[in-house]
């Protein structure tokens, strides 16, 4: 492979290889920003998933309270009209025990006189000696005189164990005093039923907390954490205090475990909602999507490759192929129109190119010079020394000969056998001459020996012709071969060893030799 076509083949491969890895960084940066955009997607989208569960969440807490309160109401409404003292216990526990059979969120109802004392509850069970007066909610309504809803910390209810949020209101008597206090407590585990039925991973986290961080209820459900404070977690030091909703992607101070969380506070109670979708859990299909892009983005690339490279061992191939096609023409055209002997042009070659300078003659009015040689006593040669020796002797004359062709156009050429030609454009009869007279002195100078001559060396007879524009005569392939025939003639005839210039007979009937 010579050197354009390895410079060629290396540009086909570079230039594939580019555009394939031009193709690649396409298709890769394609799907980096696809994934970037699914990312994004699949943060916003947790966004408004953890957004809404906790407005579901919250909507469904405020409600759960909304209707216990409105019992409260009525039940401090009629507590505070009939007086507590004059209260119908019995009616009052009915009506009690039928509310807390509609609301399922409800765990009891109850109603303390101003020491403590249980006077009613919806199940008409007072435990002996019952007193709740060291419980917060009833010392808060004992301290306010404030007739709203109060919302105090999970407690373990002392009628059942079971975990519950009080929610209470003040009783008053006639004067304005404290007369006692209406509650009704809310299961935990209600709540955390009503998580429960989400569809969400099991790490996601949903929490229902007092306004200082205090936990009333969360899911996942861990007793232990009840009670305990996330007034240290970031929502509550760094987000709560600036806005009364909003989302954020951050750690749990929990459990550690990142999610996209989203808060609210309630308007009208002194709860906040969270709902915390696991970061994890987002992540999940995208890295399955990175993943299965990556696999295909590699056999992509692997195949492209396998590919690019196949496609240029065709082109290697065929560009090899046609090459080297070229090169046998070439090779084919050369022994074609070359002499295999001695490298000279051939006698087809010299058909070919001997009109074309006639016709340059008649064009440029510049004349052509010929020079035919022929080797002296060269079948003696051929007997004494053997055919492979002529042939080497007709190789060093053709040498000679070929040295003589100075100008791009000179053409030497083998005419056939030991005879052969000098053309020479642009030469007249003198320059001609002279030339074949340096052949001639050329040859004799390599004293090649050559018993059968009278010399004992190799030598040459030469005859010149010249086609003129103004000879018409000379125009003529066959007649200006003859003339040089006839030179060559007159010089053998002469004695051999020597050049002459071909004569016109009908001139001066004489020729002229050197
Ligand atoms: N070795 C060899 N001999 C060749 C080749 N072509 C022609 N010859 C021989 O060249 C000889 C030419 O001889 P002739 O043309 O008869 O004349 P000559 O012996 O050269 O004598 P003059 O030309 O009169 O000096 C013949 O014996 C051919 O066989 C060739 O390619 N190689």
């Amino acid at each position: 492979m010579d050197r354009t076509q390895t410079l060629h083949i290396d540009r086909l491969r570079n230039l594939t290889y580019g555009l394939v890895c031009f193709g690649l960084i396409v298709v890769l940066a394609l799907e980096g920003w696809q994934l970037y955009q699914s990312y994004r997607q699949a943060f916003f989208q947790a966004r408004q998933a953890a957004t809404n569960l906790t407005r579901a969440t919250e909507a469904h807490v405020r409600d759960a309270i909304r209707q216990a309160d409105t019992l409260l109401v009525g039940v401090v409404e009629r507590s505070e009209w009939e007086g507590l003292e004059r209260l119908n216990s019995s009616r009052m526990q009915t009506f009690l025990k039928r509310q807390v059979g509609v609301l399922p969120q409800l765990h009891g109802l109850f109603i303390y006189d101003r020491n403590g004392r249980w006077l009613v509850t919806d199940s008409g069970q007072i435990p002996a000696n019952a007193n709740n007066a060291d419980r917060e909610y009833f010392m808060y309504h004992r301290e306010h005189d404030d007739p709203g809803v109060h919302i105090g910390r999970v407690i373990t209810s002392r009628s059942t164990g079971e975990l519950v949020i009080p929610v209470s209101r003040r009783i008053n008597a006639a004067d304005g005093s404290f007369a006692g206090v209406a509650l009704a407590t809310l299961k935990v585990a209600y709540f955390n039923d009503f998580y429960a039925q989400f569809r969400v991973s099991k790490e996601d986290a949903f929490t229902l907390t007092y306004y200082d961080g205090t936990i009333l209820v969360r899911r996942p459900f861990v007793p232990d954490v009840i009670g305990t404070s996330i007034a240290q977690g970031q929502i509550f030091k760094d987000l709560l205090p600036l806005q009364d909703a909003g989302t954020a992607l951050i750690e749990s101070s929990i459990d550690g475990k990142e999610r996209m969380y989203s808060f609210q506070r309630f308007g009208d109670f002194p709860l906040v909602a969270i709902s915390g979708i696991s970061a994890e859990a987002i992540r999940l299909p995208w890295w399955r999507q990175l993943i299965v892009a990556v696999v295909v983005l590699i056999l992509i690339g692997l195949s492209t490759a396998a590919f690019a490279r196949v496609l240029l061992q065709q082109i290697s191939r065929s560009e090899l192929a046609d090459r080297e096609l070229r090169n046998a023409h070439k090779a084919l055209r050369k022994f074609s129109l070359e002499d295999a002997l001695t490298g000279l042009a051939n006698r087809r070659r010299l058909d070919d190119v001997l009109p074309q300078e006639l016709g340059r003659v008649r064009r440029t009015r510049a004349p052509l010079g010929v020079i035919m040689l022929d080797i002296d006593y060269f079948k003696l040669y051929n007997d004494r020394y053997g055919h492979v020796a002529g042939d080497a002797a007709i190789q060093a004359v053709a040498g000679v000969l070929a040295s003589y062709a100075r100008r791009a156009e000179d053409l030497p050429a083998r005419y056939g056998g030991e005879e052969m030609m000098l053309l020479l454009p642009g030469a007249n009869e003198a320059n001609s001459l002279e030339i074949a007279q340096g052949v001639r002195q050329a040859v004799f100078d390599l004293a090649r020996e050559h018993q059968g001559s009278p010399l004992g060396i190799v030598t040459v007879s030469l005859g010149v012709a010249v086609a003129y524009p103004h000879q018409a005569e000379n125009n003529d392939v066959a007649a200006l071969i003859k003339q040089a025939d006839t030179a060559l003639y007159q010089a053998k005839s002469q004695g051999r060893n020597q050049a002459c210039a071909y004569q016109a007979p009908d001139v001066t009937g004489a020729r002229r030799s050197t």
